[in-house]
């Protein structure tokens, strides 16, 4: 149309690169200095909350050093079970430019991270970004503060090269995305026809690629349910010597139930749990089957023995588009090293369903709390139980024909030389079906870490190759959105 930009001048993009990789080791400096900062949003405890508000500001500093207009916005505070509350660190809603012949693209990203601590088996100290071998080990490194500062970095090289930036560019940062994005629905609502409303696309990259090598393009995400199961005697333990013999055990009856919900073949035994899962199509199945996957050296890597499926297209379809129950933990059961002789008086087991199309919640809550009603009823046991779902998280689901996607094809063909994978994803980014669902814009996953980065693990880390090599495709991607608009 008439308001298309000129083609960008060739040999723009060349400069470009060349400045990302003589610049290289100040883009490594920044991401040192932001893993320093212990942004742990797990935990709910003050100090790493003043950590996280710390992380904010720096941030926010670096995008008014980009010439950003930003807003730091109150989020309120977070009630904790115990009655206490915390403060929510404010999400940061920036904006460059506003030329109305310009597509507007708006990245998502969050500066909290994962707990880290250097017993649980990190070689080296997780707040300390470590280079070796060309990666880069820290928290936080490829979830996700290298991929925020990839695009910044971006945006700041055509900034430093005094180059029209070839789109519009906003940011929603957070810092509560590992305790569920608390408070940022709410804000996406509020700001649909204010901040949100000059939208055009969001961009997220907040996920991994599925090869250590192969760039790729996220396609979906599944969803999560999450549910405490408590089981309770009394408030206070018992002495096993004393009371060992004569007790409904909560323990035992927890671990009965937890036992019930999935069998040793990966099978989901909740009844009707499976009723609307989509079915497979045939086009869908090649998809599988185009993805480039080693499953010897994904098997070796991940050092699991043996995995439920021995097919590629099995693999991927039990991590993309079935669901899956995974027990994660039991609060007030004896964990710590030694013998003690304790019956447990009340527990809390853990466990979440991770959500495919066409699930929907609210029937897996109820199929959920009847099969354990069942199941507890028939152990006729005179302890409490209670069920509750504490999360619902909705499957998510690209439109891939949307413009940004080609965007996006056309710059990792033009960084990397190669098609991307046409990925999904296992895990959750809420935010991405609250974007697509309220402000009814286009959503798209651009990741740029590794297959093996091992987010949320120990020895976390992004290579320093796809944290500039993703800071070229941010820039590519820029100008193909420019071209395309
Ligand atoms: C907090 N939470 C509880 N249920 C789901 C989530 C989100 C979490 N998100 C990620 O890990 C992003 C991965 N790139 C997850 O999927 O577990
Ligand atoms: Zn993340
Ligand atoms: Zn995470």
């Amino acid at each position: 149309d008439m308001f298309s930009p000129s083609s960008p001048p060739t040999g723009l993009l060349e400069k470009v690169f060349q400045y990302i990789d003589l610049h290289q080791d100040e883009f490594v400096q920044t991401l040192k200095e932001w893993v320093a900062v212990e942004s742990d949003s797990v935990q709910p405890v003050l100090r790493l909350r003043r950590e996280l508000l710390r992380m904010m500001g720096l941030a926010a500093d670096r995008l008014r050093n980009l010439g950003a207009r930003v807003d730091l916005v109150d989020a309120g505070f977070q009630q904790l079970p115990d009655g206490q509350s915390l403060p929510i660190p404010p999400i940061i809603l920036a904006e460059l430019g506003n030329d109305p012949k310009k597509p507007t693209v708006c990245f998502y990203g969050h500066l909290d991270v994962q707990p880290a601590r250097q017993e649980d088996g990190w070689v080296t100290d997780p707040h300390t970004l470590t280079e070796v071998d060309g990666k880069l080990y820290g928290r936080g490194t490829t979830d996700n503060k290298g991929p925020v500062l990839a695009w910044i970095n971006a945006v700041s090289t055509f900034r430093a090269l005094d180059e029209d930036l070839p789109v519009n560019v906003k940011f929603v940062i957070e810092g509560m995305e590992e305790a569920g994005s608390l408070a940022l629905e709410e804000l996406v609502q509020k700001e649909k026809a204010g901040f949100f409303s000059s939208v055009d696309y969001i961009v997220i990259s907040d996920n991994l690629w599925i090869s250590r090598r192969t760039p790729a393009l996220t396609c979906g995400t599944r969803g999560n349910s999450y549910f405490m199961v408590e089981v309770k005697c009394r408030d206070q333990d018992f002495h096993s010597g004393t009371f060992g013999g004569i007790l409904n055990e909560p323990m035992a009856d927890l671990v009965a139930l937890l036992g019930s919900l999935v069998d040793s073949s990966g099978r989901i035994l909740i009844p009707g749990i499976y009723d609307h899962v989509a079915p497979v199509t045939e086009e869908e199945k090649r998809t599988y089957e185009a993805i480039d996957l080693d499953l010897e050296e994904y098997r070796n890597s991940s050092q699991v023995k043996k995995f439920l499926f021995d097919t590629k297209e099995e693999l991927l379809m039990h991590l993309w588009r079935y669901p899956s129950l995974s027990i994660h933990g039991i609060e007030g059961a004896f964990h710590e090293p030694g013998a003690k002789t304790v019956i447990p008086g009340r527990v809390i087991g853990k466990f979440s369903i991770r959500l495919v199309p066409h699930m929907n919640i609210s029937v897996v809550e109820k199929q959920v709390k009847q099969h354990l009603d069942y199941i507890f009823s028939k152990r006729n046991s005179s302890n409490q139980m209670t069920v509750s779902m504490t999360l619902g998280l909705h499957p998510w689901v690209a439109n891939i024909r949307d413009n940004q996607y080609l965007a996006a094809k056309r710059a990792i063909k033009t960084v990397f030389g190669t098609e991307p994978d046409m990925i999904r994803d296992g895990s959750t980014i809420p935010i991405a079906k609250i974007f697509q669902g309220t402000i009814r814009k286009s959503v798209m996953m651009l990741p740029l870490g590794a297959v093996d980065d091992g987010e949320h693990s120990q020895k976390e880390k992004i290579n320093r190759w796809n944290y500039i090599e993703g800071s070229k495709l941010f820039a590519a991607f820029f100008l193909e959105m420019a071209k395309l608009h």
